[in-house]
């Protein structure tokens, strides 16, 4: 096990980049503690095979260092890394046995034969598949090859980390979450640092202590499920968690707050303090869909808006709402009742109000 330190990382695959457009990771600093359970999440090209790759040795970055509990390890190579990385696609010998592809990593370590059918047999029973010890691999499914790829990584004992490259993606649904399960007892079994990367927020916060939201080739945010939904630190954030993400509305600079088109909105006076040492114009005020109240009488804190569409997905309701010209996503009980067309009074409770200056979260002084 080791914890994994990423140092003025920086990665571009172009000879000669110019710009940051031409990184694929913009200069990051990031440690991944050991024993850890990590989720790396975000949108398709924002690099995180590229992060995963550095840290096992595949690719070399252009700047920066990797170390391993303190060590250096660029100059290493990816064998000596003692990194385990399970991808997309199964990696097995289709023409071996299970149990043959699983003792492989530990017949290349010269590790004796009583162990290492003692730990493949111990590795088969975690991922249930035992009975297929002597199957040949070619013979097995899309999911259980699967296993056996994950198998190969948590088989040997020396392993710094097991990094997972959204590792279910050839999974049945069905059959995802019991795999996700698996995963997570794993981890608790075992106790090695894990990165999981992953689009999917739902995979992510059913199997990661903790998450890395990355966005441009950058960490935007390092938090539990719980901060990364309360107090996204950037707007990709807010965005790109939660279902649907969060309201951002572009507003300007007012006397007690701010404001967009005729609507004034009221900040915290640590915000409009905050805000007035600030010079830039790209300002935006965030709240969620489930933060917002609708009432059917008005008050001094409410804004008239007018109902435009209702979601009834079973347990709860998404309405849609237009606020001066600004459409706005507000989270409801099953229990609410309106009328498409109608009119309805919002209020944003100031606790669940954030703002957001060149697009990151403007945070209360301590
Ligand atoms: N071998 C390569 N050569 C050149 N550019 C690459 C290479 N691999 C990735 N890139 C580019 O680097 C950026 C980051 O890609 P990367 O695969 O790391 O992202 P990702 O978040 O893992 O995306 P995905 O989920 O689609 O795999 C993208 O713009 C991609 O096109």
């Amino acid at each position: 096990m080791a914890e994994i330190q990423l140092k003025s990382l920086a990665h571009s695959y172009s000879d000669k980049p110019g710009g940051p457009e031409d990184y694929a990771i913009r200069q990051l600093d990031h440690v991944w503690h050991e024993g850890g359970a990590y989720a790396l999440l975000g949108p398709s090209g924002c690099g995180k095979s590229t992060m995963l790759n550095i840290i096992s040795g595949l690719v070399q970055p252009s700047e920066g260092e990797v170390l391993f509990d303190g060590k250096r390890v660029n100059e290493l190579s990816p064998r000596d890394r003692n990194i385990a990385q399970v991808f997309q696609f199964p990696v097995v010998y289709d023409s071996m046995t299970v149990f043959d592809n699983l003792a492989f990593p530990l017949k290349n370590n010269k590790i004796p034969k009583s162990r290492i059918k003692a730990r493949v047999q111990e590795i088969a029973e975690v991922l249930e598949i035992e009975d297929k010890l002597y199957k040949k691999a070619k013979n097995l499914t899309a999911d259980e090859k699967q296993k056996v790829s994950m198998g190969r990584g948590l088989v040997r004992e020396d392993v710094s980390a097991i990094l997972f490259d959204e590792p279910l993606t050839v999974i049945d649904p069905q059959l995802k979450w019991k795999l996700r399960r698996k995963l997570k007892q794993i981890h608790e079994q075992f106790d090695i640092t894990m990165v999981y990367v992953t689009h999917d927020q739902l995979e992510a916060s059913t199997f990661a202590d903790k998450i890395a939201v990355m966005y441009g080739g950058q960490i935007v945010q390092f938090g539990t499920p719980t901060e990364l939904f309360e107090q996204p630190n950037h707007t990709f954030v807010g965005y790109f968690i939660g279902s649907p993400g969060m309201n951002l509305v572009e507003v300007e600079r007012s006397a007690a707050g701010v404001r967009f088109r005729s609507t004034q909105v009221d900040l915290a006076p640590w915000q409009v303090e905050l805000l007035k040492r600030l010079t830039s114009k790209n300002i935006k005020i965030g709240i969620r869909p489930e933060f917002i109240q609708l009432s059917p009488t008005a008050s001094d804190d409410t804004y008239e808006a007018e109902i435009l569409d209702m979601e009834d997905l079973g347990t709860y309701k998404i309405i849609t709402v237009q606020l001066d010209q600004q459409e706005m996503k507000v989270r409801m009980n099953e229990e609410f009742e309106g009328a498409i067309g109608s009119r309805t009074n919002l209020s944003f409770p100031q606790q669940w109000l954030k703002l957001y200056v060149d697009e990151f979260l403007v945070q209360e002084p301590q």
